[in-house]
């Protein structure tokens, strides 16, 4: 299948160049890059050295005029562009005169992982402008979608703290353990390369020291609430590391929940994932930092009915690269941890 990224100098799409160019399906044939890039027409592994010598791909400056005949070279169009871009492009790509019937996006931006329009807007100040295909996107939680990712055309990679946070609420959330008027609590720690490469103030090496931002209305809160289906109190903090996200989320579940019903409820939810891996220890960073892996460990004090779940996850990766490879694997019938183990 042939594969493309757009946004491909940056964190996320240069990680999306690692996985593709080793996978044993996709064939990586065009990284690209805005018309006006200082990128342009550079090699991506004289800009991101980590990557092998022989992924030798040229950037290529593209807008959005180019986007028609793009979509009918290629079977895997991955976004890791802004939100606004991919809002547009990704709708672009997808007029259905210019497609492939086998054509599917990709989109590790923010722009369709909202389903309510208002709420959306409110949390990135944009309107959508394309309610219908909004609509269709499907929601690329990995390991909680595994039949609608299979028949998507378009796929909203989850955000990095989302998928953080919803591996941790949604087993006691679905299996209805949550007590009531319990708002669970979740307090998240990111790397720096969560902000992306863009250099600025906030990340700039002699600024960053850990510290909560974003308080209460951080545009992951309302995605995280939408796909947990419950209200949340999100905090994001930034640390002085370079990746990784460590997510605590703590709840009160019903009177007469067990250790073992907590327990079952991960063992049953991720059984069938070698990407979600339930620890005996509490998860650090540095443990799933360049690795697709999510790492979860919790635990359960039936006494005063409260759990606490640490996940960990690498952002660049199960928080956004290595997620959309493994949403495209599933829409190509592959395995989903295809090229990513
Ligand atoms: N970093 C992370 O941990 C995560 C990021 N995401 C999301 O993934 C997407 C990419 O993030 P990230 O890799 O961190 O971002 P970066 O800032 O590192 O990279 C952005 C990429 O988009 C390109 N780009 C910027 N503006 C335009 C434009 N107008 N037209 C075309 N291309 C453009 C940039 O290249 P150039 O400007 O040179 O053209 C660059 O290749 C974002 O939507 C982000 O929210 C999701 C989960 C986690
Ligand atoms: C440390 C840091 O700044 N992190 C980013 C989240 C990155 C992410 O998941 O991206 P989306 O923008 O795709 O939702 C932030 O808080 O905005």
């Amino acid at each position: 299948m042939k594969a493309c990224i757009f946004g491909a100098s940056g964190y996320t799409g240069a990680e999306l160049v690692k996985i593709l160019h080793k996978h044993p399906k996709f064939e990586l044939v065009n990284c690209y890059v805005s018309e006006g890039s200082a990128d342009k027409n550079k090699r991506i592994s004289d800009l991101h050295a980590f990557l092998d010598l022989s992924c030798n791909h040229i950037l290529q400056g593209v807008g959005e005029a180019d986007l028609a005949e793009i979509a009918t070279q290629h079977d895997a169009i991955f976004l890791a562009l802004p939100h606004e871009v991919s809002h547009h492009w990704a709708a672009k790509l997808l007029n259905t005169n210019t497609l492939n019937t086998n054509t599917k996006v990709f989109d590790l931006s923010g722009a369709y992982r909202i389903s309510d329009l208002a709420v959306f807007e409110n949390a990135y100040a944009f309107p959508n402008a394309y309610p219908t295909l909004a609509d269709k996107a499907v929601y690329g939680l990995a390991e909680w979608n595994y039949e609608a990712i299979s028949n998507a055309q378009l796929v909203a990679v989850p955000g990095c703290y989302p998928t953080a946070s919803l591996t941790a609420l949604k087993p006691i959330v679905d299996s209805a353990f949550l007590a009531d008027n319990c708002i669970p609590v979740i307090n998240a720690t990111s790397g720096v390369s969560g902000a992306g490469r863009k250099a600025s103030m906030t990340t700039s090496f002699y600024e960053v020291s850990l510290c909560a931002y974003g308080v209460l209305n951080h545009r992951h809160m309302p995605e995280i609430e939408e796909h947990a289906r419950t209200q949340v109190i999100f905090t994001p903090h930034l640390g002085a590391f370079k990746r990784g996200i460590l997510a605590t989320t703590t709840m009160f579940l019903k009177e007469g929940i067990s250790e073992t019903d907590v327990a079952n409820a991960y063992t049953n939810a991720y059984a069938r994932s070698n990407i979600v891996r339930l620890r005996n220890s509490w998860p650090k960073v540095d443990e799933v930092a360049n690795t697709p892996y999510c790492d979860v460990y919790w635990k359960f004090d039936p006494t005063k009915r409260c759990l606490v779940v640490c996940t960990a996850i690498d952002n660049l990766l199960k928080g956004a690269a290595s997620q959309a490879v493994q949403c495209a694997n599933l829409a190509f019938n592959l395995p989903d941890d295809a090229g990513l183990l």
